[in-house]
């Protein structure tokens, strides 16, 4: 019945990260992981080095492929099992409509070199979702003024600060018009002085738009005042999770409070 199926497309999560391991060699690196992202939320996922964090967000970039279980994006899969059972990525076709509707922002910016500011920003709209030009100079200048880089569409990514060149990055990933918006620890490649801006940006993001986002970082402050759930990661499981105000300020499990420790007393 058409009520039903509305209901039940609102309340499927927009992620779904069911009973997933993954394993690179014999490091197991998510250990039968399970939790669900809503549209709109915006998760903080904190926990020491290793514990897996980058791996899932480069699982739901389709850039690694799990061991067991399912990841769920809308509802459909990100991998199918072929005739001998195993676990392969869905269809190319499949897997390119993903990566649309997911856009990726990392530590090390990764912008295109040989391209001006501008060009970044308008590569793929243009080639891949086949958005006319026009169409995507006008939306990435609007993009550019929203992250304060008016001026320098016409500059190379190399005569930018770092900072700048993450606000570009930051503009490339929206200028796809992603549902989902995953942050690498995004400021962990810059000078202090260049953080502040960047953080800035986002924050902005966060309070006008609807974007789902998973964010990594170590900057506990930012974290506090963009999401409203934190899971807190050890050895590929997640060991606490609950609003900003319960993890930061009251945290139950005994790993979170020393991970906080160290994080708080290295700042
Ligand atoms: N491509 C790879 N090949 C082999 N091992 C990998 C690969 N990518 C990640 N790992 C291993 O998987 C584990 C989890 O790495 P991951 O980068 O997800 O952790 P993390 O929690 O994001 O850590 P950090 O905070 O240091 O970035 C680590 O032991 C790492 O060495």
């Amino acid at each position: 019945m058409p009520t039903t199926e509305t209901s039940e497309t609102s309340a499927q999560p927009k992620v779904r990260f069911d009973d997933v391991v993954k394993r690179f060699g014999q490091n197991v690196v998510l250990d039968h992981l399970n939790f669900d992202v809503a549209q709109g939320d915006r998760v903080t996922l904190i926990g020491p080095s290793g514990s897996g964090k980058t791996t899932i967000l480069r699982l739901l970039m389709t850039l690694e492929t799990i061991n067991e279980g399912v990841i769920w994006v809308d509802g459909k899969p990100l991998t199918h099992q072929d005739k001998g059972g195993k676990l392969v990525p869905a269809s190319e076709k499949h897997l390119r409509e993903m990566r649309t509707k997911i856009g990726m922002v990392f530590q090390q910016f990764n912008l295109f070199p040989n391209m001006n500011v501008l060009e970044n920003i308008t590569e793929a709209p243009v080639h891949v979702l086949g958005m006319s030009k026009d169409a995507a100079v006008t939306r990435a200048r609007e993009l550019l003024d929203m992250v304060g880089l008016a001026e320098k569409e016409s500059e190379h990514p190399t005569r930018l600060s770092g900072g700048q060149q993450q606000r570009v990055a930051i503009a490339r990933a929206l200028a796809m018009d992603p549902d989902i918006l995953l942050l690498d620890e995004v400021t962990s490649a810059l000078d202090p002085e260049l953080v502040a801006d960047v953080l800035d940006v986002l924050r902005d993001i966060a309070r006008t738009t609807d974007i789902t986002m998973l964010i990594v970082t170590h900057e506990m402050h930012f974290a506090r005042d963009v999401s409203n759930r934190v899971l807190m990661f050890d050895a590929g499981r997640i060991v606490e999770e609950g609003t900003p105000q319960q993890i930061f300020s009251d945290p139950q499990n005994e790993r979170t409070q020393s991970f906080l420790k160290a994080v708080l007393a290295a700042d």
